[in-house]
């Protein structure tokens, strides 16, 4: 059955320390009072939740459903925070260091999740096993690394067909779950928003919906993971299809409400992107891979106060700045969640109106983390998700960060496969002025200079001046306020009236 492609488990180093200790969890900025109403605020959202780090990991995911169903996502989708795991990874193509790589990034999605990593395993094999995931052979060895470790959990490193988590699961003994359950989890874990939480919940229950399975016939079905057996028979499988029935149904109204409730959501989202779009400023986004540093490139930019976390997917809310160029330009910046390679195409669709935000911008930072390990994988995995949301004709600038940790032989290739790229260091903050003056050079120049002597009886025009423009010089005279400023194209039309002659 498993003959030719099973070349033996290989156990890459890295994968048994750690765990949910060492993550290192720094919130940057004030954390008074003060600046989580004004970080709530100006996000768009009333969420304290991005400095809320100790909060967040205290949480526990409320499924929010029936008490019936509540049950089964309950089951199905409970925290991994404090289990005790085993990784195995199927490798099909590409090079051992490719397989070891994507256990790596298995392993700090399961710790950012909570769990213990025991031991991380790979196969070779031209395929997963249909059955299996890996090998029959090798499924009973995986038995064995569970037992002798003690674990309760198997993370498998792809998204498994319902049949193969079901049959692996009564191979080994303890519950099975895939990397897509995983990242779904960690985002149900992070979300704090309620649109955020509407999204999660909404790609949860899409995966959920084709697993759904009797109660009896699996392990995980019984809650347990420690627990053998489980064979089934008439007195152990429980109410079967009526359950599974009914479940289904209530799953599909759930989804059907959440649908609603994200479209609405996200409408009063486009009247604010549009009264931005009004005030013509420039938006420009920070997007990159889960981890790049986006979040902390966004606090030396702007001094927001803005969660910063080595785990993965510490950002799922957008934050939305205020910042300008160093000649006065306003323009909007925004840090937004990281994505990962096989993004789960549950998320991206339940994402997509965040997501959308990037496609909508004028500019996008691109930030690669540049002491990882594949640092072009990377890219080439967010140029995908990109491409997915129809933002690949949005000008890009490449951010490499880290540049204090990368390897300098590794910043020279990436220089030379992307020329056009700025190199920082968001911790040491250098090539920070390179990367602003790379920004202004690529904003649209929208602003225009202005001299105006605006009536008194029109202060809401001068507020405008100074909320959006940039003020060069102002003086209060017998006929209005004299303003000289540059300021966007829209608030340049309505002033145009007051305007007077230089000098
Ligand atoms: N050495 C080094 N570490 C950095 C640098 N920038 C960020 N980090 C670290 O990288 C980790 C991730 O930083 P974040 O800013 O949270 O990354 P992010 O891209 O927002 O991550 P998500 O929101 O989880 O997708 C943190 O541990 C940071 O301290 C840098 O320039 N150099
Ligand atoms: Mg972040």
């Amino acid at each position: 059955m498993n003959t030719a492609h099973d070349h033996g488990f290989t156990r890459p180093t890295d994968h048994t320390h750690g765990g949910p200790m060492n993550r290192e969890a720094i919130a940057v900025g004030d954390l008074d009072a003060d600046a989580l109403l004004h970080a709530a605020r100006a996000g768009g959202e009333p969420d304290q939740g991005e400095l809320e780090l100790a909060d967040r990991h205290a949480l526990r995911r409320v499924a929010g459903l029936s008490t019936e169903l509540t049950d089964v996502t309950e089951v199905e989708y409970r925290a991994l925070r404090l289990e005790r795991v085993v990784l195995i990874g199927v490798w099909t193509s590409g090079t051992q260091l490719d397989a070891d790589n994507s256990l790596t990034e298995l392993k700090q999605l399961a710790e950012t999740a909570g769990a213990l990593v025991l031991e991380g395993v790979t196969q070779r094999r031209g395929k997963p096993d249909p059955a299996t995931y890996v090998g029959r052979g090798k499924a009973d060895e995986l038995r064995e690394i569970v037992e002798s470790t003690g674990a309760d959990t198997v993370i498998c490193d792809g998204e498994l067909a319902p049949g193969q988590l079901r049959q692996l699961e009564e191979v080994v003994k303890v519950k099975v779950v895939d990397r897509t359950a995983l990242i779904l989890d960690i985002f149900a874990q992070h979300a704090r928003s309620r649109e955020g939480k509407a999204q999660v919940e909404l790609a949860q229950l899409t995966y959920l919906l084709p697993r759904l399975r009797g109660w009896g016939d699996s392990l995980s079905r019984q809650g347990g993971g420690s627990g053998g057996g489980g064979n089934g028979g008439v007195g152990l499988r429980g109410p079967g299809e009526t359950k599974i029935e009914t479940d289904r149904r209530r799953i599909n109204t759930k989804m059907a409400k959440l649908r609603r409730q994200l479209a609405q959501m996200s409408t009063a989202r486009d009247v604010k992107r549009d009264r931005r779009r009004t005030r013509q400023v420039p938006a420009v986004a920070i997007a990159g891979y889960t981890n790049a540093g986006k979040s902390s490139l966004l606090n030396r930019l702007t001094g927001a106060g803005v969660l910063v976390e080595n785990a993965l997917f510490a950002t799922l809310d957008p934050t939305v700045r205020q910042a300008r160029t160093p000649d006065g330009r306003a323009f909007t910046l925004s840090d937004t969640v990281g994505f990962v390679r096989h993004l789960p195409h549950q998320l991206v669709e339940a994402f997509r109106s965040t997501l959308e935000e990037v496609a909508d911008s004028d500019l996008i930072l691109h930030v690669v983390d540049a002491s990882h390990p594949d640092p072009e994988q990377q890219l080439a995995a967010v140029r995908e998700v990109f491409a997915d949301i129809g933002a690949q004709d949005v000008p890009e600038l490449i951010v490499f960060n880290k540049a204090d940790a990368a390897d300098p032989v590794v910043l020279k290739q990436l220089r030379t496969r992307e020329p056009g790229a700025v190199e920082v260091s968001a911790r040491t903050g250098a090539g920070i002025a390179d990367l602003i003056g790379a920004v202004s050079g690529a904003l649209p120049l929208l602003d225009r200079e202005m001299r105006v002597v605006v009536p008194y009886h029109r202060g809401d025009l001068v507020s405008r001046v100074h909320e959006e423009g940039r003020i060069l010089g102002e003086e209060h005279t017998g006929d209005g306020t004299a303003l000289h400023a540059w300021v966007p194209q829209l608030l340049a039309g309505k002033l145009e009236e007051f305007a007077v002659p230089a000098g």
